[in-house]
């Protein structure tokens, strides 16, 4: 079965130091594309949905790579809109060990964000889809990304799509420019149909406090109260992250109903990690993947949660792994070498 569906958010270029080396250590960057919401559009097109991304990037020779990356891995980019500006960056130094993975954005005025909410016309790109999927980034860039994104899921709403929503909230971004990130984010979030995001995200949207010292019992009562404050909402979902150190973590995947039902993926030790970056976004199109097929929660979440381990063994921000590879680590014999 497959599903269109369409993504909404900024398209960035990633240059990250080589190896595990901080920033600058020696001259050289390495380049990839990368954007959380047309990650998860790449990992669903490998998944043989038909992913389309929506944005706008710079009318030059790097808005023109990055939308020609997302083509190469399969999707339609006939919803980005090419405008002056400049592309938004970001500066990965990836850590090692003890040393944490930096971030630092380098994107205000982009084309992105400068683009004004009325320059996308949602009917027509929602035209036939199936679900938009939004991450709580697009808002977090400024007044117009905010009320476009809400038009978005609005206009998604009255065409019938499902709306996906993934909390990823980035502090930095806004604290730049003092956004009123509680009010918009739960603005968004109660168009949501699925919502990925775990009891921090309810904290900042909601301003609940989950003392529980048991990490499932806290992403369950921040999923009680993701409920009572939006009756839209149908599913939430997070992974538990316990990091050992930068480079190994164990992960396990919660998927909650609204009926209050928990399907849970047991945990896997994730590690020596290649690249985390984008793992969310991975975990976030096999769960979309699963709820496409009407899977039941226990297998989805299975799935979706391995997506997002295979992606820790991939470099850049795409998770190319296929279906074949995603249910290969569900089953049996999952490290045979396959030949
Ligand atoms: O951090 C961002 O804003 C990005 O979109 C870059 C990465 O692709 C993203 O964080 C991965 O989820």
């Amino acid at each position: 079965m497959s599903a269109r569906v369409v993504c909404f958010g900024e398209l960035l270029l990633r240059l990250s130091a080589p190896g595990r080396e901080r920033l600058l250590q020696s001259p050289a960057l390495e380049v990839r594309i990368g954007g959380a919401e047309a990650n998860v559009g790449v990992s669903l097109a490998r998944f043989g949905h038909r992913a389309a991304m929506v944005s706008t990037v710079a009318d030059n020779a790097l808005g023109e790579a990055a939308a020609g990356e997302l083509r190469r891995h399969g999707m339609d980019t006939s919803g980005v809109r090419i405008a002056p500006g400049r592309m938004g960056l970001y500066f990965l130094a990836p850590g090692a060990i003890h040393r944490p993975a930096e971030v630092l954005y380098d994107r205000a005025g982009s084309a992105f964000a400068l683009a004004a909410a009325e320059a996308y016309d949602w009917p027509a790109l929602l035209d036939g889809a199936d679900w938009l999927h939004l991450s709580g980034i697009t808002p977090a860039l400024g007044t117009n990304t905010a009320a476009a994104a809400l038009a978005a899921a609005r206009a998604a709403r009255a065409t019938g799509a499902r709306v996906s929503f993934d909390g990823n909230f980035r502090p930095k971004l806004w604290e730049a420019w003092q956004g009123d990130a509680r009010g918009i984010l739960s603005e968004l979030m109660a168009e949501a149909d699925l919502l990925f995001a775990d009891h921090r995200d309810m904290g900042v949207v909601l301003g609940g406090d989950y003392p529980q010292s048991e990490p499932l019992a806290r992403v369950q009562a921040g999923a009680a109260d993701a409920f009572a404050a939006f009756p839209r909402l149908r599913w939430m979902a997070c992974t538990l992250r316990s990091p050992r150190n930068v480079d190994h973590h164990a992960l396990s995947g919660v998927l909650v109903g609204r009926d209050g039902g928990t399907a849970l993926a047991p945990r896997e030790e994730v590690g020596p990690i290649v690249d985390r970056i984008g793992g969310g976004d991975a975990f976030a199109a096999g769960v979309l993947h699963g709820l496409i097929h009407g899977w039941q929660p226990e297998r989805t979440i299975g799935f979706g949660l391995a997506a997002g381990c295979l992606k820790h063994s991939i470099p850049g921000d795409f998770n190319l792994a296929t279906v074949a590879d995603v249910e290969a680590l569900v089953g049996e014999g999952r490290y045979d070498v396959r030949r």
